[in-house]
C-alpha cells in the first residue's frame, strides 16, 4: 500500500503575478529553441518506430509556422502495437496496484517539474492562452495523482464487500482486462490524453494510445514522461495516426478488448457501432467508453446576481474560444432580465482581446482549418436564424499573421429549435435564448439530444433543487461557470448524446477498465 499524502488538486498560476509571466514566457523561449521543429516517431514495444509519412502540427495563430511533427502510423504498425501490447500485458497485470501506481506518481512529478514546457507547447501547438495551458497541465498532474490513489482501492480479495456465508469464504476481485486503444481529442491533449492512458495502465491494462492528429507533440511530450517514470515496454504504445485508418483498424480488431474514446458525436457512435460487431476470433464484447460533445446551455432567472451571472457567461462561453465540450454555447435567459444580461454579456464580450496564445489573449484561433471553415458556416447559418449582436466575421488573420481568427460572436433572440441553438459549433459563437419565464427556461436548457455540463444563475432555492433534479446534464454548475472540473472535485461526464457518463476524475473511473471475479471456497 502507498504511503503518501492525499490527494489535493494542483493549485493554478496566478498570471495576474508579473513574475509568473516572465517564467512563462521563458518557457515559451525554451520550447521554441528545444520542442519546435521536433519529430515524435511512434513508440511500438518501447522502442521508436519512424514511418515514411508523417503528421504535421501546424499553428493556428500562425499557419505559415510548422510546429513540428509525428509519425503516422499505418495498419500494419497498429498490428504490431496491439501484439506487442498483448505481449507485455502478461507481466503488466501481475503487477501489484502499488507498484503501477508509483509509475503514475513518478510521471506526475516529473510533469510537475516540466509544467510550463508542457503549458507553452500547448500555446504554439493549439492556441491554448497561459491560464487555459495551465489548468489543463494542472488537470493532466491531477489525473496521474488521482488516479494512482484509486488503484488502491481495487487492491487484494476484499476490495468490495460482500456478505459473509457459513462455511465458505466468498469474496470479489477486481481483474485488468486486457489490451484496449485509447483515442482522444486535440482540445485537451495532455489532460485528456493522459488521463485516458494512464487510468486504463493504473488498473493493470495496456493501452494503444493514439492522439488527434493536429496535436502530436505534447501527446510525445508527455509520453516520453510516461517511459521515463518507468513505465515497462509494451504497455504503453504510442500511435499517432489518421483516426480513419489506424484508428478505424483498432476498433474494428478481434483483439481489442476496450476501447476509450473522447471526441466528437459522430465518430463516437460510428465507433459504437462498429465494435459492437463480432468480428471472426473476437472472444469478448468489447468495452467502449465514449465521451462526446455537448450543447451546453445556462440559465439565468431574474433572481440571478446579474454581475455573477455575466461573468460566468463570459467564462463559459469564451475560455479556450469555445473549444470545450463543456462550453456555454446556449445562454437562456428569462424575458425580465434579458435586455440587462444581453447587454452585459455584449459589452464584456466585446472587450475580450484576439491575438495568438504565445501573447495571452483572451480568444485565439480555433485549431483547424475544418474547424474555421465549420464556424464560419454556422456563423452564416445563424445570421439567417437570428440577430447577430456581436461579431460575426471571421477574419483569418491577426496582426498581420494569418491564422483561423474568428470573431467572438454572439446571436440574440435565437428560437430554442434554431440550428445554432441545436448543434455542436466547437467555437466562440453564442446563441442567447429568451425564455418566457423560470419553467420555459428548463424546458429549453432540455431541448437538445446532448446532456453535458449546464449550469443554472439563481437566488431560488426551490428552482435550484429543481434543476438538481431535472436539468439534464452529467455535470450541473449553480452561480458559476460551467467550465472547469476539476479531478476528484467534480467527476465528468456526459448525459444523452453526449456519451456513457463515465466521469473522468471520479471514484469509481478505474472500474470502467476492469472486470469482477466472485470467488468462493467452501471449506
Ligand atoms: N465529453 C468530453 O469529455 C469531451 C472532452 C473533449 C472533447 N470532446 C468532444 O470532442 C470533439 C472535438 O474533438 P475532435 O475534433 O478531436 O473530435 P473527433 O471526433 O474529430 O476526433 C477525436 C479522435 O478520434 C479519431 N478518429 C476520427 N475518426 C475515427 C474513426 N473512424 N475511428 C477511430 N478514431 C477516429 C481522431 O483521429 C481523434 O484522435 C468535440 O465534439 C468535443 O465536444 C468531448
Ligand atoms: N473537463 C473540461 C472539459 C473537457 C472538454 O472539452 C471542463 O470541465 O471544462
Amino acid at each position: 500500500m502507498l504511503k503518501i499524502q492525499d490527494y489535493r488538486p494542483e493549485s493554478f498560476i496566478d498570471f495576474t503575478q508579473a513574475d509568473n509571466v516572465v517564467a512563462y514566457q521563458a518557457a515559451l523561449k525554451k520550447v521554441r529553441t528545444e520542442l519546435v521543429g521536433k519529430h515524435y516517431p511512434l513508440i511500438i514495444d518501447g522502442v521508436r518506430v519512424d514511418t515514411a509519412e508523417k503528421l504535421e502540427s501546424i499553428n493556428p495563430c500562425d499557419t505559415s509556422e510548422i510546429v513540428g511533427s509525428t509519425a503516422k502510423a499505418t495498419v500494419d504498425d497498429a498490428q504490431k502495437a496491439l501484439d506487442g501490447a498483448w505481449k507485455a500485458f502478461e507481466s503488466w497485470k501481475k503487477w501489484t496496484p502499488d507498484a503501477r501506481a508509483r509509475i503514475l506518481l513518478k510521471a506526475s512529478a516529473l510533469l510537475k517539474a516540466r509544467r510550463l514546457e508542457a503549458c507553452a507547447l500547448m500555446s504554439i501547438e493549439v492556441g491554448k492562452n497561459y491560464a487555459e495551458a495551465d489548468v489543463e497541465v494542472a488537470e493532466a498532474i491531477d489525473f496521474l495523482e488521482y488516479y494512482a490513489r484509486s488503484a488502491m482501492k481495487y487492491s487484494g480479495f476484499g476490495a468490495a464487500e460482500t456478505t459473509w456465508y457459513a462455511g465458505e469464504e466468498n469474496g470479489l476481485m477486481f481483474m485488468p482486462i486486457g489490451v484496449g486503444v485509447s483515442i482522444s481529442p486535440w482540445n485537451f491533449p495532455c489532460a485528456i490524453y493522459l488521463g485516458m492512458l494512464a487510468a486504463p495502465i493504473v488498473a493493470g491494462n495496456c493501452v494503444i494510445a493514439k492522439p488527434a492528429e493536429d496535436s502530436g507533440l505534447i501527446a510525445g511530450f508527455v509520453t516520453d514522461i510516461m517511459l521515463e517514470a518507468g513505465l515497462p515496454a509494451g504497455v504503453l504504445q504510442f500511435l499517432p495516426g489518421v483516426g480513419e485508418e489506424v484508428g478505424e483498424y483498432l476498433t474494428t480488431h478481434a483483439k481489442t478488448r476496450f476501447i476509450t474514446f473522447t471526441g466528437s458525436r459522430g465518430v463516437g457512435l460510428h465507433i459504437n457501432e462498429v465494435a459492437a460487431k463480432v468480428q471472426p476470433g473476437q472472444k469478448w464484447i468489447k468495452k467502449v467508453i465514449l465521451e462526446l460533445g455537448g450543447k451546453d446551455g445556462m440559465i439565468v432567472d431574474e433572481t440571478a446576481d446579474i454581475e455573477t451571472a455575466v461573468t460566468a457567461a463570459v467564462q463559459g462561453a469564451f475560455g479556450f474560444n469555445g473549444q470545450k465540450c463543456s462550453a456555454m454555447s446556449r445562454l437562456i435567459v428569462v424575458d425580465s432580465v434579458y435586455d440587462e444580461v444581453v447587454n452585459q454579456f455584449v459589452e464584456r464580450a466585446g472587450k475580450l482581446k484576439v491575438g495568438t496564445g504565445e501573447d495571452n489573449a483572451n480568444v485565439t484561433a480555433v485549431v483547424n482549418e475544418e474547424s474555421f471553415e465549420k464556424i464560419g458556416k454556422y456563423i452564416g447559418i445563424g445570421k439567417g436564424e437570428a440577430k447577430l449582436l456581436l461579431g460575426g466575421e471571421t477574419p483569418g488573420e491577426h496582426g498581420g499573421k494569418q491564422g483561423y481568427y474568428v470573431q467572438p460572436t454572439i446571436f440574440g433572440d435565437v428560437p430554442a429549435d434554431a440550428r445554432i441553438a441545436q448543434e455542436e459549433i466547437f467555437g466562440p459563437v453564442i446563441s442567447v435564448i429568451r425564455a418566457r419565464d423560470w419553467q420555459d427556461a428548463l424546458d429549453i436548457a432540455n431541448s437538445t439530444e446532448y446532456g453535458l455540463t449546464g449550469g443554472v444563475c439563481s437566488r431560488d432555492r426551490a428552482r435550484l433543487e429543481q434543476a438538481r433534479n431535472e436539468f439534464e446534464a452529467g455535470n450541473l454548475y449553480f452561480n458559476r461557470k460551467i467550465t472547469g472540473a476539476i479531478v476528484g472535485v467534480q467527476p465528468f461526464g456526459g448525459y444523452n448524446m453526449s456519451g456513457t457518463d463515465s466521469k473522468a476524475g471520479g471514484p469509481d473511473y478505474l472500474a470502467n477498465f476492469m472486470q469482477l471475479k466472485t470467488v468462493t471456497e467452501r471449506w
